[in-house]
């Protein structure tokens, strides 16, 4: 049996915290590797700017090649139209039935899980581990976090993350006024971006 992390994500471009949340989250629960996994279509993205598969597959595999127990995942990719996390886990579960799945997520992730498509079947094939995301505190999470592992019977781990206040968003909107997203991104990545003219404008 592996004990496998998933880091979903719609890597809009893919950033430095995303990479410490999967590292801290490897390390604290002795995973034995994590996924990064793109997502095709996100459901609450659908009216976002996103940039092609192809960019964002190429950001995420320059920001994790030097790292042995990151593996880029093509499971929501390759599937046609919206992708719910719930039919990725069950997919994943029914090829590696003996498996473990930790699904990473910061603070945002944890707050909107219940209007995630089918919740219950997410948090019953796989244990969430989550992160506090920016200015936001432990204290302030302790109450969503005893609520859902209560309501759905499981157990929702807490990954000791420095607060990194960093987003996509805000990066894009950086280079959308000429601003410097350098060390937020991984060098490559950083180069990537800036070879290829991305979220420069609308
Ligand atoms: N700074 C951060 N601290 C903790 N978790 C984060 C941080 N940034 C992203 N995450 C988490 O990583 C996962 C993937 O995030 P995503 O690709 O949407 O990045 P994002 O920065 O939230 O993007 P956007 O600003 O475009 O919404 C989500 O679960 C999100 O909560
Ligand atoms: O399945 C859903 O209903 C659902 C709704 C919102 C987000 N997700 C997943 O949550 C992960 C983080 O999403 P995002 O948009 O914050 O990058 C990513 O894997 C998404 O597919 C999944």
């Amino acid at each position: 049996m592996s004990k496998i992390g998933i880091m979903g994500g719609t890597f809009n471009p893919v950033h430095t915290a995303h990479l410490i949340l999967a590292e801290t989250a490897y390390e604290q629960l002795g995973l034995d590797k994590i996924l990064f996994m793109p997502s095709k279509k996100p459901p609450h993205k659908m009216h976002e700017s996103i940039v092609s598969d192809e960019h964002r597959i190429q950001m995420v595999q320059l920001a994790i090649q030097d790292n042995p127990h990151f593996v880029l995942s093509y499971a929501e990719l390759n599937r046609e139209g919206v992708t719910y996390t719930a039919d990725t886990l069950e997919e994943l579960s029914s090829q590696n039935p003996k498996d473990a799945y930790y699904f990473i997520m910061g603070g945002d992730s944890l707050f909107q899980l219940e209007t995630w498509w089918k919740p219950n079947k997410i948090l019953s094939l796989s244990r969430v581990a989550v992160a506090v995301r920016g200015y936001e505190t432990i204290e302030g999470y302790k109450d969503q976090i005893a609520y859902l592992s209560k309501k759905y019977n499981t157990d929702i781990q807490l990954l000791a993350t420095p607060n990194l206040d960093i987003s996509s968003r805000d990066l894009r909107e950086k280079r959308k006024q000429g601003k410097s997203i350098r060390y937020y991104v991984p060098e490559t990545v950083y180069n990537y971006i800036v070879d290829n003219h991305l979220y420069q404008g609308d």
